[in-house]
């Protein structure tokens, strides 16, 4: 048997300023996820409760009123994700969840320098959901608030100002996903997957499980391993724009959701900063000509998970004026794992 050590953080020690971000940085180093505790103030435990319980009403409603909001008759990514709208994994062996999504709520403002990205604009919820706008809208509230502190601390850990990235999420390309994985019977052994290995393409990821599933990759021993649940709390993992800001010292977490045929919820919340935003490696970690924007990261990968977003771009329906497969960044010094 091996005995795990589960980093675990309170809100309030990173709230009252006692949790080092030397501490929360080698947490991230080490592991690539930590837990949270003590969010009752944060996220009151009936917000978590509401939020489930629309999930559970919305999924459970017709699929005719779930495809009044289908994401591909979206014009900026929000809305429904039915189980048909499959991403490129070739380790999703039953694809049995459905999803709903919402980002950032803002009127459209147009394009700004050029880079038209659609990924930005309002929500639009059901209305056959009592709740459901206000709901999502104060978790994902809350969540964004909990990302601030949090990369505060990043942003001290790393020799910058505490509000350094607060210029950079105005306008955040951070989504919300309730996710519906569907009972189902499907035979599965150990290895089997209903969403396949991936890491996070954003700065981190705050999640919420109602159920365990999550399995994350340890690199030092090359095994999955289980994420345990504890109630009220929350995990976050780092993502992609985390290694590629720290030059490789925090490594994106490769995650996998592993199938059980039991139900079960989850509502990650994608920490990002602003669409625009062009990124560079801290100067703390090094020295490095490569730029990344984040809109064009995020939609380079996009377009793997959405069929429609493909098609979307592919019959030029969407113009972009970047190149969407070049969006793969090296970290220097590390060989890019290839994503399945
Ligand atoms: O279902 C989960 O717990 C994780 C979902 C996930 O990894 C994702 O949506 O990127
Ligand atoms: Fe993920």
């Amino acid at each position: 048997m091996t005995i795990r050590t589960i980093p675990m953080f309170d809100y309030a020690e990173i709230l009252g300023r006692t949790l080092a971000p030397e501490t929360l940085l080698e947490t991230l180093r080490a592991y690539g996820y930590f837990y949270l505790s003590g969010l009752d103030a944060a996220v009151p435990p009936r917000l978590f409760k509401s939020l489930k319980e629309n999930a559970e009403t919305f999924f459970a409603s017709p699929m005719g009123a779930k495809l009044e909001y289908y994401i591909g008759h979206s014009s900026n990514h929000r809305g429904y994700v039915p189980t048909s709208e499959k991403g490129a994994y070739s380790d999703e062996t039953a694809r049995v969840y459905e999803a709903f999504d919402i980002g950032h709520d803002v009127a459209w403002p147009g394009a700004r320098d050029g880079r038209d990205y659609r990924l930005i604009g309002p929500n639009r919820y059901p209305t056959h959901v009592p709740g459901m706008a206000e709901t999502l809208e104060a978790y994902y509230a809350a969540n964004f608030r909990i990302g601030t502190q949090i990369l505060r601390l990043i942003a001290r850990g790393s020799r910058l100002a505490e509000d350094h990235f607060d210029r950079y999420t105005t306008r955040p390309a951070s989504q919300l996903r309730m996710i519906h994985y569907l009972p189902n019977d499907v035979v599965v052994g150990a290895d089997d997957v209903s969403m396949g290995a991936h890491t996070d393409y954003e700065l981190f990821t705050i999640i919420h499980q109602a159920s365990p599933g999550l399995a994350a990759f340890d690199r030092k021993t090359q095994t999955w391993g289980a994420m345990p649940v504890f109630k009220n709390t929350l995990l976050v993992l780092a993502g992609d724009m985390l290694e590629f800001l720290t030059g490789g010292v925090v490594r994106a977490l490769l995650h996998r959701v592993v199938s059980t045929g039991e139900e079960r919820y989850s509502f990650p919340f994608f920490m990002n900063l602003d669409f625009e935003t062009e990124v560079s490696i801290l100067p703390v970690y090094g020295k490095s000509e490569q730029r990344v924007v984040v809109g064009q990261h995020l939609l380079g990968r996009l377009c793997r998970d959405f069929p429609y977003l493909r098609a979307r771009i592919d019959e030029g329906r969407w113009r972009i004026d970047f190149d969407l497969q070049g969006q793969e960044f090296q970290i220097p010094g590390q060989e890019r794992r290839a994503q399945s």
